[in-house]
């Protein structure tokens, strides 16, 4: 077969033209005699949320480790905005660090810090010159961005609720405006109000500011709710990575089994009655 001409922009499943922002081809990842990944191809396009779903175990967060270049995969391409997320090239390490956003299952914010403290981390690290002033501000402007009010700013994680940590582990995620988002389960031990105002409040920044969203979920509502696509991870694969209508239509009896049983059922039917109050 001839070599894609314009591999950044092209899905040949879908001939989608919008340029891929993130694009994995033939990735490996092995534990021991374990395979999790074998042979894995992703494409995420500039401006979408897509939501990585798959069995327990099946290897999302272990893509996302590798997305992030937490972790050396043992053979495959990744790039991420253009650059290998394993790059020893200091200036590749820098645009990737300033240009994405992670938000880990736990928030993992800093416990001996204050939520502002937390997100002028990573403002200090990136740019040091900014007088503490102008540093305050913009912790107050992502804190609230998130959706917390301004005294939370002052307070210590372990004194907010869980829903309140993962709005300021956002916070800090968007501290230096990264148009790229890692998130891992966000709604994960949110009550339902909880997680779809979290959700609400995902769909609003992307659009508001143009994010391109990479999100691991296994909450059915998030994806019927805010996901442009859905990638499906079974047979240490990307088995299908399609909008929601067409994942809905594949055979594979993973697949099935998620969005046909009674779940997959509900949170699709909730779905089409707010579409249609709409
Ligand atoms: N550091 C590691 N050492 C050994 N095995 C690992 C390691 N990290 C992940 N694994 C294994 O890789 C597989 C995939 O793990 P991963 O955490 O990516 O699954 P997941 O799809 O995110 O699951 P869940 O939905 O339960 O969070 C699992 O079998 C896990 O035990």
């Amino acid at each position: 077969m001839a070599a894609d001409p314009h591999p950044q922009r092209q899905d040949p499943a879908h001939g989608d033209d919008r340029p891929a922002l993130i694009r994995v081809r033939g990735l490996v990842n092995r534990f021991g005699r374990q395979t999790v990944h074998d042979g894995l191809d992703l494409d995420v396009y500039e401006g979408e949320i897509i939501g990585v779903v798959g069995g327990s175990g099946s290897g999302k967060s272990v893509l996302m480790r590798s997305l992030i270049g937490l972790r050396r995969p043992d053979a495959g391409q990744i790039e991420v905005l253009g650059v290998d997320p394993r790059s020893d090239d200091p200036a590749d390490r820098l645009h990737l660090e300033r240009s994405t956003g992670v938000l880990f299952q736990d928030g993992a914010l800093f416990s001996s810090l204050t939520v502002g403290e937390n997100v002028e981390v990573p403002l200090k690290e990136h740019h040091p010159g900014l007088p503490d002033s102008l540093r305050y501000e913009l912790a107050l402007l992502k804190v609230r961005l998130a959706g917390l009010p301004a005294d939370a700013l002052d307070k210590l994680p372990s004194q907010l609720s869980g829903g309140m940590r993962k709005r300021a582990a956002l916070a800090r995620a968007l501290a230096l405006d990264p148009p790229l988002l890692f998130l891992d389960e966000p709604t994960a031990g949110l009550d339902p109000i909880g997680a779809a105002a979290f959700d609400r409040l995902i769909r609003t920044l992307q659009q508001a500011l143009g994010l391109t969203v990479f999100l691991i979920t296994h909450d059915l509502d998030t994806l019927y709710t805010i996901c442009d696509r859905v990638a499906v991870l079974a047979d240490r694969k990307v088995v299908a990575a399609a909008p929601l209508e067409e994942i809905e239509r594949h055979d594979h009896p993973w697949i099935r089994d998620y969005f046909h049983g009674p779940r997959g059922r509900a949170a699709a039917r909730v779905a089409a009655s707010a579409t249609e109050e709409s």
